[in-house]
């Protein structure tokens, strides 16, 4: 699933886990503060006035519908409304138990009893073992029906059952019963598969159309006219993404007669309504469809998930005969699916439209501020979703996916070649550049994105664009989108688009999602990525990670995965060095015996050279190393381009990492070679000042690698040496008197302790060998300006700052920084010279002044860890900063990245103020000098 479309599945757990029913609600008006109009037909001849309350009014009026009495045909209908939303679901009524589980006050407890609940109530369903027994408050007719409810191997009775005719006397007369619970008990135990679903039945509770219990065989329900009445289960077809509508086959209560009650997406139900008859004056048909599609867009509009509600009613004729096709279809072994669906549909056809339904379905947390920072940290995003496309731009806004002003591309599309058509007129307009498929593969840098154009199309035009003669123009403009939204699709609609990303653009690809329709797409992806919610489970199992919370991506990719493909580059490089080095000090010596094999090192330090003692060191590299720390990263998501373009693992990374090695090997041997010449020094002597020169320089070199130091990394690399190299060796050598021959190593080492040949390249060597090393490292952490390393830079000196180390151990800017408060912010402001903005100056701070073309905005942030940091100039509308507007940011922390023409600011030298204000001075000079 997309991002946006997770956050929308969450409405209910928000709010600091605490589900809230007041949240949502199909109504809305009262509680929502919405003030949207429910479509009925009942509504409908009063559609201006509030009907939420009026409905529910209506219900519970004492000449209300009821089941009991003769009502008129809007009364029923409005029953009907109220008997879908009610009964038409998946909703278990786990009554008994405590609150506390049921109510699902935790994403996870919840996730895992919603699976449950509703799994055995499926089981129940299928197997139907046997008819309930009828119980105290089965009225007589209800029991009647109960018992003439199908068996449970769905075989077509041959003879319909009696015909139930509803007496008044049979159901309680006079007052009814008040319900058995009450409606916080009700709402409360509710547990649904799908939010929607809960949220609709929670809402016909609240108006008075009760679900109390449901089983195998029926479902028990309280109307305010007729108390407890049960209805007898006939068939349920569950929801599927394919069909969009789930439907439930029940006896109605008060005739006795199949009654199908069906509810999804309008265009799943609009399409199967029975055509009104134009001979009937009486019927209302036309307008109620009016009206409904009214209302549907206004909720859409307001960014609610719609639903249809509709109903038909069948006689025993009619049922008996799709019976008996169902029941042929569940027994068969091939094809069962494709003739089940075909029997679901040959029902839910000729339907009446009851109404519509809009269920508010909120963000999540935090969810609008990750999609914005995924966005920023240089990730294509893509929403896949199977709300329909006014709800889901709507959602798209909330969730600062689409933003105000964007120029929206609405593919809608009949055939793949009007697809094709409207995306090259499209790609003309854009002035992209053709290219055929296994260029745009090949390619090694993504086009630069529009900021301005978002592409939105539906499940329709979707499967003309996965066409293959379409596919490759219609990358090429999703490409150039900033931001992709696809409605209407169906769960393998979202795999193929997920897999057409991953091979055709040969990206990597996330995809996260929260219900059984993501699944597909998640295992499809390279990295799939579960939300654990009140969707059930399936995302979640079928995923390579699990979140209780889509705001927990952010941390997921922009810290974890920064650190992991960090950790991991220098822990390869390390690896590849190490090897290299071991296998090179045994080269050399071959240089010295005619290249006959003979080797210098004892077999012993031969294998634990790498096994153990220099092998803990890259460990704790891989595993704990942090370059920068969690804070910067989550507030500079800009960083996580550095990771996306392979910047700690270039080709030349490895090569130079090799001749490294190379030469770290060629000062360790020969320091050793030119200690041991012209003394009685023995090979395996030579061997043991060899390897142990060879053990410091690699831990050393390994310490040069470290960016965050902890007691594991100090253990690693100061045990390596001392416990694996040196107590290993001299226990070895005490201990092995007569063994492991040729090479007996038996006091070797302990006589080579006490000489100079052994000691001074121990302490020459890795000096020698680490020296290119440094001072390449010293020379690039001085002079590189890219992201990393000015993050890196602000890192450094913010600790220093915090450090309480006295002021003389201090670097003089450190001085400075702390005598100023702390911060690289406040009043010392620095411009210096960026090494890739032609005539740019920065400045480190948390408020920026961006500009291009003229054109120059401030963004200021509050957030100490927030860097000037950007890869792309950007551009902020409005009139360039006035002095004064600069002078009166000098209080708070400023910064600046001002692109002039090439003068002014900056403009190629470095430039020093004392004070926020002259900098604000300088910069509105340079603003007027360049602009
Ligand atoms: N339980 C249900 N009963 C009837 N119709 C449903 C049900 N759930 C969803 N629908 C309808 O089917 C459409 C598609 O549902 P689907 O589950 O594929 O996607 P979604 O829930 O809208 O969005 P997402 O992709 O974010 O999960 C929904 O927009 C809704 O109109
Ligand atoms: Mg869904």
């Amino acid at each position: 699933d997309s991002q946006a479309s997770i956050e929308c599945r969450q409405p209910i757990l928000d709010g600091g886990n605490q589900k809230r029913d007041c949240d949502f609600d199909v109504t809305g008006a009262a509680v929502c503060g919405r003030d949207l109009p429910v479509s009925t037909a009942a509504a409908a001849n009063n559609a201006d006035r509030s009907p939420t309350s009026e409905l529910a009014d209506a219900l519970a009026a004492p000449d209300g519908p009821s089941l009991r009495r003769v009502t008129s045909l809007r009364q029923r209908r409005l029953l009907d409304f109220f008997l879908v939303m009610a009964v038409c679901n998946s909703v278990v009524v786990s009554i008994d138990q405590p609150a506390s589980e049921s109510a699902a006050d935790s994403t996870a407890t919840s996730a895992t009893s919603v699976d449950s609940a509703v799994k055995r109530w499926k089981r129940q369903v299928w197997r139907r073992k046997a008819p309930p027994a009828a119980s105290s408050e089965l009225s007589a007719s209800a029991a009647v029906a109960a018992s003439a409810a199908p068996t449970p191997s769905l075989t077509p009775s041959p003879t319909p059952p009696t015909p139930l005719v509803l007496e008044t006397d049979q159901l309680s007369a006079g007052t009814p019963e008040p319900c058995r619970y009450t409606d916080a008990e009700l709402t409360k135990a509710y547990v649904a598969e799908s939010p929607d679903e809960a949220a609709l039945v929670r809402a016909a509770c609240r108006s008075g159309c009760k679900l109390v219990q449901r089983d195998a065989d029926s479902c028990l329900v309280w109307l305010p006219a007729d108390g407890h009445v049960r209805l007898p289960l006939l068939c349920v077809m569950p929801f599927d993404a394919d069909r969009k509508r789930m439907s439930v086959l029940v006896r109605d209560p008060a005739t006795n007669r199949p009654m199908l009650l069906t509810k999804g997406a309008d265009c799943a139900v609009l399409d199967r309504l029975r055509p009104s008859d134009p001979a009937d004056t009486d019927s209302d048909a036309d307008r109620v469809l009016l009206l409904t599609r009214l209302h549907m867009e206004q909720y859409s509009v307001a960014g609610l998930r719609t639903l249809c509600l509709a109903v038909r009613y069948l006689d025993e004729a009619e049922y008996a005969d799709w019976l008996a096709e169902y029941t042929l279809a569940q027994r068969r072994i091939q094809g069962r699916e494709a003739a089940m669906a075909r029997a679901f549909d040959r029902l839910e056809a000729g339907l009446e439209l009851l109404g519509a339904t809009g269920v508010e379905d909120r963000l999540q947390e935090g969810a609008a501020d990750t999609v914005a920072a995924l966005r920023e940290a240089g990730i294509s995003v893509w929403v896949l979703t199977g709300d329909k496309q006014e709800t889901a731009v709507q959602v798209g806004h909330a969730c600062r996916l689409l933003t105000e002003g964007q120029q929206l591309l609405t593919l809608v599309a009949d055939s793949p070649a009007e697809a094709g058509d409207r995306v090259r007129r499209w790609l003309r307009e854009l002035d992209v550049a053709y290219r055929p498929a296994y260029q745009i593969r090949q390619r090694r840098a993504r086009p630069a994105v529009r900021d301005g154009v978002a592409l939105v199309l539906d499940g329709r035009a979707l499967r003309h664009c996965l066409d293959e003669l379409v596919s490759c123009d219609f990358l090429l403009l999703a490409e150039q989108c900033s931001s992709v939204l696809c409605c209407r699709t169906t769960p393998s609609q979202k795999a193929a688009v997920v897999g057409l990303v991953k091979e055709s653009l040969g990206m990597q690809t996330l995809a996260i999602g929260d219900g059984a329709n993501d699944v597909s797409m998640i295992q499809t992806a390279d990295i799939g990525v579960g939300i654990s919610g009140q969707e059930g489970m399936q995302a979640v199992m079928a995923a390579d990670f699990s979140l209780a919370r889509f705001r927990f991506l952010k941390k997921l990719l922009l810290v974890h995965g920064h650190w992991c493909y960090d950790r991991l580059a220098r822990m390869s490089l390390y690896l590849f060095y190490k090897n290299c080095v071991y296998i090179m000090m045994l080269f050399w010596y071959q240089l010295f015996n005619g290249f006959s094999g003979q080797v210098n090192i004892g077999q012993v330090y031969q294998i634990c050279f790498n096994l153990t003692m220099t092998s803990l060191g890259p460990l704790v590299i891989g595993i704990l190393d942090r370059h920068l720390s969690a804070e910067i990263l989550m507030a500079n998501p800009v960083l996580y381009t550095d990771a996306q373009n392979c910047r700690s693992y270039l080709p030349w990374h490895f090569w130079l990492n090799i001749l490294d090695a190379v030469w770290q090997s060629l000062v360790v041997f020969f320091v050793a070679y030119l200690g041991a010449m012209d003394t009685d020094c023995g090979i395996w002597s030579f061997g043991d000042t060899v390897v142990s020169a060879g053990v410091i320089t690699a831990v050393a070199h390994n310490a040069l690698e470290v960016r965050g130091w902890t007691g594991l990394h100090w253990f690693a690399l100061l045990g390596s040496p001392l416990i694996a190299w040196f107590a290993f060796a001299i226990v070895l050598n005490l201990v092995c008197t007569n063994c492991l021959h040729p090479d007996n190593p038996y006091y070797v080492i302990v006589h080579g302790l006490t000489t100079a040949r052994f000691w001074l390249p121990q302490l020459l060597a890795p000096v020698l060998a680490l020296t290119p090393r440094l001072c390449v490292r010293a020379y690039r952490n001085t002079t590189r300006s890219n992201l990393t390393a000015q993050a890196l830079r602000h890192q450094s000196s913010a600790a220093s700052t915090r450090s309480t180390k006295p002021a003389w151990l201090l670097s003089p800017s450190a001085a400075t920084r702390r005598r100023n408060g702390g911060g690289s912010s406040g009043d010392a402001v620095e411009l210096a010279t960026a090494g890739n903005f032609d005539g740019a100056a920065v400045a480190t701070g948390a408020a920026g002044i961006i500009s291009v073309g003229g054109e120059v905005g401030l963004s200021t942030s509050s957030d100490p860890h927030r860097l000037p940091l950007q890869t792309r100039p950007r551009t902020f509308p409005g009139p360039p900063p006035t002095a004064a507007a600069l002078t009166a940011l000098s209080s708070r922390s400023l910064s600046f990245l001002v692109r002039g023409n090439g003068s002014g600011v900056g403009g190629g030298r470095r430039v020093r103020t004392r004070s926020a204000s002259s900098a604000a001075a300088t910069a509105a000079a340079g603003r007027r000098a360049s602009w």
